[in-house]
């Protein structure tokens, strides 16, 4: 609280005129002219002091101390005083004043005017009000004073420490006080006053007023009192509040820094602060697999980083590459995301229940049996005669329904054939991923022994892995030779039990039913050993076995259930088919509602024909079945994009190091069996602690369709040794993407696989087809040679190319084309549908009905 000093009250102070102060205002600060109630400024203040001070200099102190002590009644004198802001401690004052008292005779104790500390200067300025004393006794003021040194260095300010101890005596009472080092009044930035010389009435008593004019404008009195007032405030001020104030000064603080650049700075890196603690939190969702620009997404990070991380794990992947959730888990610690398996519930898992069943609902089954062997040696007859007798016969007013399967009674028991004999269908449903059968029967004709058909159902069940019965058939026959057969048998590692092995061999005739009941018997006993069994209580799962479209009736198929019961009136989904269970019959051609584990029966209902070995499966949730069913078609679609890697030499090796070959399959074709197996020998040799090669079929003749179906369903490669495929196979190995690599010298074949096993197959030449042609009649002429008339069957014959003769499926010879004539005339090439003449370049013993392969060698790269 400031008191204010006008310019009146300091004109009375100094005992001058208003107007002598305005001017003098006026003439040191300009501007316009102060009116006497004014107040003045410290500044101003300090001025008017300094000037009366030097204004009133006396010359000569002791002259004047003596002349002032003539009067000892001092008459009263308004002092000036400075600014009441002033209140520095008066006692402070006193204390000097008398020890100058002491130290100095009273009478060179000069008589100052100039104010010095005033003893209460809390007030109002006053007048003095001291009482006149002796000086002596007063105060008289140091004369000596240390004045204030004007140091130019300075800022032109007054060193001011001397001048608050001012009252500290001065020896040299002689020196003339020098007009600045009287100034009592401590001007801060005090326009240098001109030197005055004192006209002011001097005060005739040595009472001094001690006006403390030190305009450090610290009031420490008022601030201590002011303390004082706000302390108890503060005290009974309860936490909230102070919380409160804290909060508020906080916010100021925030609101100053973002008012200002250095704050926004500091506002970034708070920002940047909470972005790291976000990511240090950053949780991410990752799946079993994920491709490297989603991880990048999902860590919000770029793709390049993610890249870079990969890299420096060593694994170079792209953005769209997919990678595993171990590599991906490890990119995402870099960035310090908190991880989680992403568990993704494919409609498949909410629709279909997977789960294995509880063994207290298992119960025994029925196993399933399919029929196979050699063209002719009895598979239809053989299951005719089961039918017949042991389903219509037993079963009363039954009618035999060919549903693609039925079920034997065998005493208390049934056992379930699969009444599509062959082992292609087998082998065509096992490579729709279908594991139907549980036991094949091997009918081998007692007279005829092992054919080749019967090595490749060998092999097919072997490649299954299902158990072996072997039905020694038509017994009943003279030549019937079961020794011969049974010997046969363990040159396929099938060696019967009567000689010591595990394969039940039973002598039987399709023709008389002789051994038939020992034979289902001996399944039973099989099955038993397998200890086959399901849960009827669960919803049905199984097999399509058969499809197909009834002009009345729609789409029907034979659905043999493996697991659970099948009900009329279930929703059915089978592969990319879905529907409802209308009606079931039963393979007596009933009609029944219920069909429980290795039942077949045939269904209407379904929406379209699902395709045999697709797998069925009952459901509640009809609309998630129609959602499920869509998803398949499209996934079908784009599985028709990228097509399912097969082996193949050429991949063989990439295969191995990825650690997803273990086993190289191979079928084996060649012109003679002893070619075949020494092929399959020498190819089994290769095997190393990588990659064990197996030949799973061996065979003598052209590669046929099932040797393609044999080699789909196991991911084998097909090896031909101076043999060819067949159309039908060359067809579907296309189709299947089964590689058919074919010999002519068993060492390149070899060679080859091992090659292809180090990776270091060299894939640069192959053949290309151009086309066939048949050779119709065969010209000898003189001075010639040998010249097929031919018949172009497809593509064409080029005169550049090579010609492979082939008879009967064998390779015969490979050649060049010594001449291609049109009639007369040399032709370039000759496409399919004309006839042409032929002559080869070295190969002169070619027959009729000779088909002539035209093919060029191309280099290529992968
Ligand atoms: N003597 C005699 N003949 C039999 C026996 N089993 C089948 N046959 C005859 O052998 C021939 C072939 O029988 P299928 O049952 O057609 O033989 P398959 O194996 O089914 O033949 P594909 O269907 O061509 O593969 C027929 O003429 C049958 O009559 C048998 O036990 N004894």
């Amino acid at each position: 609280m400031t008191i204010k000093y006008k310019v009146t009250d300091v004109a009375k102070d100094l005992s001058v005129t208003n107007k002598e102060i305005i001017e003098l205002v006026a003439k040191y600060f300009g501007g316009e002219p102060k009116k006497a109630t004014t107040a003045l400024s410290e500044e101003e203040l300090n001025v008017i002091f300094e000037y009366y001070t030097q204004k009133n200099e006396v010359k000569d102190f002791n002259a004047y101390f003596n002349s002032r002590m003539e009067k000892p009644k001092e008459e009263k004198k308004p002092e000036p005083k400075a600014e009441k802001t002033v209140s520095k401690a008066p006692a402070e004052k006193a204390t000097p004043a008398k020890t100058a008292a002491k130290e100095k005779p009273a009478a060179k104790a000069p008589e100052k005017q100039a104010p010095k500390a005033a003893p209460a200067p809390e007030k109002k300025p006053m007048p003095a009000t001291a009482t006149a004393k002796p000086a002596a006794s007063q105060n008289p003021r140091p004369v000596a004073k240390e004045a204030p040194k004007f140091d130019p260095n300075k800022n032109g300010r007054f060193d001011r420490k001397p001048q608050f101890d001012a009252p500290k005596p001065k020896p040299r009472t002689e020196q003339k006080p020098q007009p600045q080092k009287q100034n009592a009044f401590l001007g801060q930035n005090r326009p240098a006053g001109p030197a005055v010389t004192s006209n002011e009435p001097v005060e005739k008593e040595r009472t001094v007023r001690h006006v403390d004019t030190r305009t450090v404008d610290v009031n420490l009195d008022k601030y201590n009192e002011h303390y004082e007032q706000i302390a108890p405030q503060g005290r009974i001020k309860d936490n909230q509040q102070k919380k409160q104030k804290l909060k508020q000064k906080s916010q100021m603080k925030n609101k100053a820094k973002f008012s200002t650049k250095r704050e926004t700075e500091a506002e970034k890196l708070q920002r940047l602060a909470l972005e790291r603690a976000r990511k240090q939190q950053l949780k991410v969702l990752i799946p079993d697999e994920i491709t490297v620009s989603e991880l990048a997404s999902r860590l919000k990070v770029t793709v390049t980083d993610v890249i870079k991380k990969l890299m420096m794990l060593g694994v170079m992947a792209a953005q769209h590459e997919v990678i595993d959730f171990d590599t991906a888990s490890l990119v995402a610690m870099e960035y310090n995301a908190k991880i989680e398996k992403e568990v993704i519930v494919t409609i498949e898992e909410k629709l279909i229940n997977d789960e294995d069943d509880d063994t207290a609902d298992l119960q025994e089954r029925s196993p399933v049996v399919v029929v196979m062997g050699h063209v002719d040696h009895g598979k239809t007859s053989l299951l005719d005669r089961i039918r017949n007798a042991n389903v219509t016969s037993t079963e009363a007013g039954g009618i035999t329904q060919h549903i693609g399967a039925y079920r034997a009674k065998v005493g208390d028991r049934y056992v379930t054939f699969l009444d599509t004999p062959g082992h292609e269908a087998f082998t065509s449903m096992r490579a729709r991923g279908a594991a139907v059968t549980d036991i094949a029967v091997l009918v081998v004709a007692a007279d005829d022994g092992i054919m080749p058909q019967t090595v490749e159902a060998i092999n097919h069940a072997k490649a299954a892995g299902v158990s072996i019965i072997v039905a020694i058939n038509k017994m009943d026959k003279p030549t019937a030779n079961p020794d011969k057969v049974m010997q046969e048998l363990t040159e396929y590692e099938l060696v019967p039990e009567d000689w010591g092995g595990d394969v039940i061999c039973v002598p039987v005739s399709a023709a008389t039913g002789m051994g038939i009941d020992n034979l289902l018997e001996m399944i039973t006993v099989v099955a038993d050993v397998q200890e086959l069994k399901a849960n009827p209580k669960r919803l049905a799962k199984g097999t399509v076995v058969e499809a197909r479209l009834d002009k009345g009736r729609g789409p029907v198929a034979t659905l043999l259930v493996q697991n659970g019961t099948l009900h009329t009136g279930d929703v059915l989904i089978a592969g990319t088919s879905v529907g409802r269970v209308r009606q079931m019959i039963n393979d007596r051609g009933q009609v029944v509602t219920e069909a429980g584990p290795s039942i077949p029966v045939e269904i209407t209902g379904m929406a379209e024909v699902p395709a045999a070995g697709d797998t069925f499966n009952a459901v509640e949730d009809e609309r998630l079945a129609r959602e499920l069913v869509e998803q398949r078609r499209q996934e079908q679609k784009e599985q028709q994009f990228k097509s399912y890697q097969k082996i193949t030499l050429d991949n063989l090796f990439s295969q191995i190091a990825e650690g997803e070959m273990k086993e190289l399959p191979i079928v084996v074709k060649a012109d003679v069996q002893g070619s075949a197996e020494a092929v399959k020998q020498s190819l089994e040799k290769l095997s190393n602690e990588e990659v064990r090669v197996r030949v799973i079929h061996t065979g003598v003749g052209a590669i046929n369709r099932s040797d393609v179906m044999l080699a789909n369903a196991s991911n084998a490669i097909i090896i031909g040794f101076n043999v060819r495929p067949d159309p039908v196979a060359k067809e579907d190995a296309a189709q299947e993407d089964v590689e058919l690599r074919m010999y002519r010298i068993i060492y390149d074949a070899i060679d080859d696989v091992k090659d292809a096993m180090k990776g270091m197959l060299a894939p640069k030449t192959r053949e290309v087809e151009l086309g066939r042609a048949e050779v119709r009649l065969v010209y000898k002429i003189t001075n010639v040679g040998t010249v097929a008339g031919c018949y172009v069957l497809d593509g064409k014959v080029a005169r550049d190319a090579l010609i492979r003769v082939v008879r009967d499926g064998i390779v015969i010879a490979e050649d060049k084309i010594d001449s291609l004539k049109r009639f007369k005339n040399d032709a370039k090439e000759v496409a399919q549908g004309y006839e042409c003449g032929i002559g080869l370049d070295k190969f002169n013993d070619i027959k009729e009905g000779d088909i002539f392969e035209s093919f060029i060698i191309e280099e290529y790269r992968d």
